[in-house]
């Protein structure tokens, strides 16, 4: 290991009776990737929100060169040379790319301002973005791009600890590549970083060294060269996860929902498939290739240009565009990507997120059965290891991976006949995904149709019976998973080009 920069020791902190974070401790080098591994809600975001500021601690020190560390606020933190990065990024949309990286600095002269620009310019083109215009609003970027503006950001304040909270769970391909490139550079320039990923894929190819936390505590660090993902899934939850894909065999029967000719909104293509009884067909492609598009529209979320959805339980519903409402009770149901905005409500208990779009099923002559509302939703919470402190508590209070799987619960709950998932494991741990894999099969066991849009290709291969590829509105023909090759997948998703044998 090179020079110790920077060291937690002892760290605690509780949130009333949650104990979150239980003497951990955590030393980084100078220069190196070290990868902040745990289940979801194992206290990865409260160390990191510890260690850039924005909590203080109940106990525990902090060392950062060798000198006493304990910031009094985020600002602090910064100054000491700790820049978080989170996950949903906390750019201002409207501001130019330089007053974004900028921010919080103060402008006082206009000498200071042409050193600005210069700043600026030199933290873009480090970065491989000098094609950039500084004046461009970062609305105009993408996730990716808007990304590496934040890593300008830590630069311009010289930086000596970036924090990157799931920097790709949605970040294209290529723009991951890309910042796997920034971090390879960051770390030449001695810059440490501290990764927080669900993807150990990633976290093999990208870190130096692991810690794994667990239910608030430290439990083992390492080197990432003498570990194996295995080793590191059985560290992480206590135990080895037998399957990653459990298969339960399942029939595949009559088509449920009928699409025709579906023309979405921006794209001009015709979209005809069918998705049948106990059916797991997979969507795949690049993000903006008109998957979540797709899905919305036949859901009714989406403007329909032209085109037919039937829904063989509702033949009287023959109709170009069905409104979600109605997409509901003619049992189709629809995960959102976007948890925060269209999935929970956040301020509600984690009991009424979970029973919200079945409430009749608990209510009498107007009147909810609380009780009962209450006794279901602990039941899913264990069945999908929800780690909360009562259902009562209020969703917002869980971590991100948390509410991903409440809202799963929702809509299983919600038993709907047709379900559409998007991209439904984002930000879920390994453990937590293999059960939510073996619950997509086993609605499959029931009859149920599922769709599943991800950009993760090995679970799609993993879960999926059959699988289209989608490039600019297009859709491929559907095929068993096991017709495709990931050279295949790609070559469609890149090109709209189909192999031919
Ligand atoms: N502000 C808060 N109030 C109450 N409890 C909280 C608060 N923030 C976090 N917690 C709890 O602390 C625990 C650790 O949460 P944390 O967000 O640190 O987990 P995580 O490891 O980052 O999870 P994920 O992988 O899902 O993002 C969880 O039980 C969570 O519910």
């Amino acid at each position: 290991m090179h020079s110790l920069l920077l060291s937690l020791e002892n760290i605690s902190k509780s949130f009333g009776p949650v104990k979150a974070l239980k003497n951990v401790s955590l030393q980084v080098a100078q220069g190196e990737v070290h990868a902040l591994i745990g289940e979801n809600g194992a206290g990865k975001s409260t160390l990191m929100k510890v260690l850039s500021g924005a909590y203080t601690p109940d106990s525990g020190t902090m060392h950062l060169d060798g000198q006493l560390y304990a910031p009094a606020s985020p600002a602090a933190g910064r100054q000491s040379g700790i820049a978080m990065i989170y996950q949903e990024l906390t750019l201002a949309p409207h501001l130019s790319i330089e007053e974004n990286i900028m921010l919080g600095l103060e402008r006082t002269s206009f000498g200071f301002v042409k050193k600005q620009q210069q700043k600026v310019k030199e933290a873009l083109d480090w970065l491989g973005q000098g094609h950039l215009n500084p004046d461009m609003p970062v609305n105009r970027l993408s996730l990716g791009k808007q990304q590496l503006v934040e890593i300008a950001r830590a630069l311009v304040i010289e930086s000596r600890v970036v924090i990157l909270d799931e920097p790709t769970s949605s970040l294209t391909a290529e723009d991951a590549r890309a910042l796997f490139n920034v971090i390879r550079k960051l770390k030449e320039n001695n810059i440490s970083v501290i990764y927080i990923s669900h993807f150990l894929e990633e976290v093999m190819e990208v870190a130096d060294r692991f810690t794994v936390i667990r239910d608030g505590e430290s439990i083992t660090s390492g080197n990432i060269a003498e570990v194996t993902i295995p080793e590191i899934i059985r560290h992480m939850i206590g135990r080895s996860v037998e399957e990653l894909y459990p298969q339960i065999s399942h029939s595949i029967q009559e088509p449920l929902l009928e699409v025709r000719n579906l023309v979405t909104a921006p794209y001009h293509k015709e979209i005809t498939f069918n998705l049948r009884k106990g059916e797991i067909l997979g969507i795949s492609g690049l993000v903006g290739a008109g998957r979540s598009e797709t899905i919305r529209s036949i859901f009714g979320l989406e403007k329909v240009r032209n085109g037919q959805v039937k829904i063989k339980s509702h033949p009287e519903l023959n109709a170009v565009y069905i409104n979600p409402g109605k997409a509901l009770a003619t049992e189709m149901d629809l995960l959102s990507e976007n948890r925060k905005e269209e999935g929970l409500a956040l301020n509600l208990s984690v009991a009424t997120n979970i029973t919200l779009s079945a409430l009749n099923k608990y209510s009498k002559f107007g009147l909810l059965n609380l009780s009962q509302e209450y006794e279901t939703a602990t039941e899913w919470s264990e069945k999908l290891r929800i780690k909360c402190r009562d259902p009562k508590q209020a969703i917002g209070r869980l971590s991100g991976g948390n509410q991903q799987k409440a809202c799963i619960a929702r809509l299983l709950h919600h038993d709907s006949d047709i379900l559409f998932l998007d991209e439904p494991t984002r930000g879920i741990d390994v453990g937590s995904k293999a059960e939510i894999y073996r619950l997509i099969q086993t609605l499959a066991v029931e009859g149920k149709a599922i769709v599943v849009v991800s950009s993760y290709l090995p679970e799609l291969l993993g879960v999926c019976d059959t699988l289209a590829v989608m490039y600019r509105g297009q859709m491929s023909d559907i095929k068993p998973v096991s017709a495709w090759t990931e050279h295949d997948i790609m070559l469609y998703a890149t090109s709209g080009t189909k192999v031919t044998a």
